[in-house]
């Protein structure tokens, strides 16, 4: 466990009072500053009641919550609390027992999740949402290029022209600090960093809204760990990315969230915005959490 806990979020951007109207852009005409405001005031995701029960055993129960364009959500607590489950009922790769899960598409409608066809939920997840996974294995094809991890994506969206994704895939390459001569190396000739830098990369190349993240940091060592972390809250602050984001490790959460929910034995303990939550814990078992972070 990592001890830069306090280590503050310089990226936080203000999370109360959102939704407010901002005043028409100048050009733009009373419809556009109207839907310009009823999107500001409308949230990206809200879950309602989601449970998860695997038989008899809870995975998660009765979490509610909404999230904000632009903002980040960590989702935090120790081991078999329900953070995953939470996580793959909220981005459809799990149907929850209960409870339903609406998104704000692009276009403005509102979808509920597990109302929409497979195929529209596969074209989500291709579109508008990305999947940064713990293990990059999971979330890369291991056997094809970096360059082609990447342009992949693009073409499953539609991309052609070979020159245009060979150029994005280089840009993106850059941009996760992966050298350019790497680019047609598999990613199995990659260091744990590499690879999930370069699955991040396949994931933002396409421009999402949202991104689910598990544990994104998991597993690496602690330096390798810091410059992922820093590299992550500058992409997603420089794409103004919606984000959900797995953790125990408490100073993930503190570096890239705005926001955080602590679950406990499938519920929501409690939540407020992260440096509300780590430095003054409301209850008891989150001030013990904190604490025990604070000591390792
Ligand atoms: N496929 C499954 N079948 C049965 N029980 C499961 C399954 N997946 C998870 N669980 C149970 O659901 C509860 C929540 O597990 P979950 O993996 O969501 O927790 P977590 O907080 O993500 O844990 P970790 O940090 O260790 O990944 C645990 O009691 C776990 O044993």
């Amino acid at each position: 466990m990592t001890t830069h806990a306090s280590t503050a979020a310089p990226h936080r951007q203000p999370v109360e009072g959102r939704g407010k109207a901002a005043g028409r852009v100048p050009g733009q005409t009373h419809d556009e500053a109207s839907a310009a405001i009823a999107a500001d005031e409308t949230p990206l995701l809200t879950a309602h009641a989601v449970s998860k029960f695997y038989g008899p055993r809870i995975g998660c129960r009765d979490v509610s919550f909404e999230l904000w364009p632009g903002e980040v959500l960590a989702v935090v607590g120790e081991s078999g609390s329900g953070k995953t489950t939470l996580l793959n009922c909220i981005s459809t790769r799990l149907m929850p027992t209960t409870g339903s899960v609406t998104y704000r598409l692009a276009d403005g409608g509102s979808r509920e999740l597990y109302r929409m066809s497979e195929a529209e939920r596969r074209m989500l997840m291709r579109t508008e949402w990305g999947f940064v996974h713990q293990n990059p294995a999971d979330g890369l094809r291991m056997t094809v290029s970096a360059g082609g991890n990447v342009g992949e994506r693009l073409m499953a969206t539609g991309a052609r022209h070979y020159g245009n994704i060979r150029a994005a895939a280089t840009d993106w390459l850059e941009r996760v600090e992966i050298a350019e001569d790497r680019i047609d190396d598999q990613p199995r000739a990659f260091s744990g960093g590499m690879r999930q830098r370069l699955q991040i990369a396949r994931n933002l190349v396409t421009g999402p809204r949202l991104i689910f993240m598990d544990e994104p940091t998991g597993g690496l060592d602690v330096s390798v760990q810091a410059r992922l972390l820093d590299l992550l809250r500058g992409l997603v602050t420089d794409l103004g990315l919606a984000a959900i984001v797995v953790t125990h490790d408490l100073a993930v959460a503190r570096l890239l969230s705005h926001r955080m929910m602590v679950m406990k034995d499938g519920h929501v303990i409690e939540t407020g915005l992260t440096d509300r939550v780590l430095d003054d814990p409301r209850e008891a078992y989150t001030q013990l959490l904190v604490s025990s972070i604070l000591q390792a």
